[in-house]
């Protein structure tokens, strides 16, 4: 998909091809388009994350609460968006065995319980190990800079499904 094809959406096209860019949060989308048209796919991906930098803190502490957790009970039941599916399948963790499921829904829970949003890490990129790695590690932040971490992984992961979209190679976007 060229950055024409793009700018020739309506609402509706864009926010059906954009919406989930960022996990559940399709107004993000559906505000972007107001910006069209978009130089290029850079440009584009440049405004999903300028609303997410503009936001209030309540506001990016709400797009990190619409992300399901990693090898949590939306996994088990099946429910997650067809993005998550894929990204948390190609990350293994969903054939995890029981004690290490478990081991993971221990340190997300206390790593919302500590912060008050879930951990959010591009799971794309990762592996079991290194998500409850990243997770022990990140346990500990101090809530700030645990924030602005989160919301890089957002971005990672919405970097990721827009060059999915675009048929872009992630590095080139
Ligand atoms: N809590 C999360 O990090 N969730 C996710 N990471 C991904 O890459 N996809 C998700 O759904």
């Amino acid at each position: 998909m060229d950055i024409e094809k793009v700018n020739s959406m309506d609402f509706g096209e864009f926010v059906d091809v954009f919406g989930n860019v960022i996990e559940r949060c399709p107004l993000i989308a559906a505000a972007v388009w107001s910006q069209r048209p978009f130089s290029n796919l850079e440009d584009l991906e440049k405004h999903f994350f300028a609303f997410i930098d503009a936001l209030p803190q309540s506001g990016q502490e709400g797009i990190l609460r619409c992300h399901p957790d990693l090898a949590g009970r939306e996994l088990q039941r099946g429910t997650l968006t067809a993005e998550s599916q894929r990204e948390q399948r190609s990350a293994g963790l969903t054939s995890l065995g029981a004690d290490e499921r478990l081991r993971l829904a221990e340190l997300n829970a206390q790593y919302r319980a500590r912060f008050g949003f879930p951990f959010v890490l591009a799971a794309r990129l990762s592996d079991p190990a290194a998500v409850r790695r990243e997770l022990a590690r990140r346990l500990h932040r101090p809530p700030a800079q645990e924030l602005r971490t989160a919301l890089g992984e957002v971005k990672k992961i919405g970097h990721l499904r827009l060059a999915e979209l675009l048929g872009a190679h992630p590095a080139t976007l």
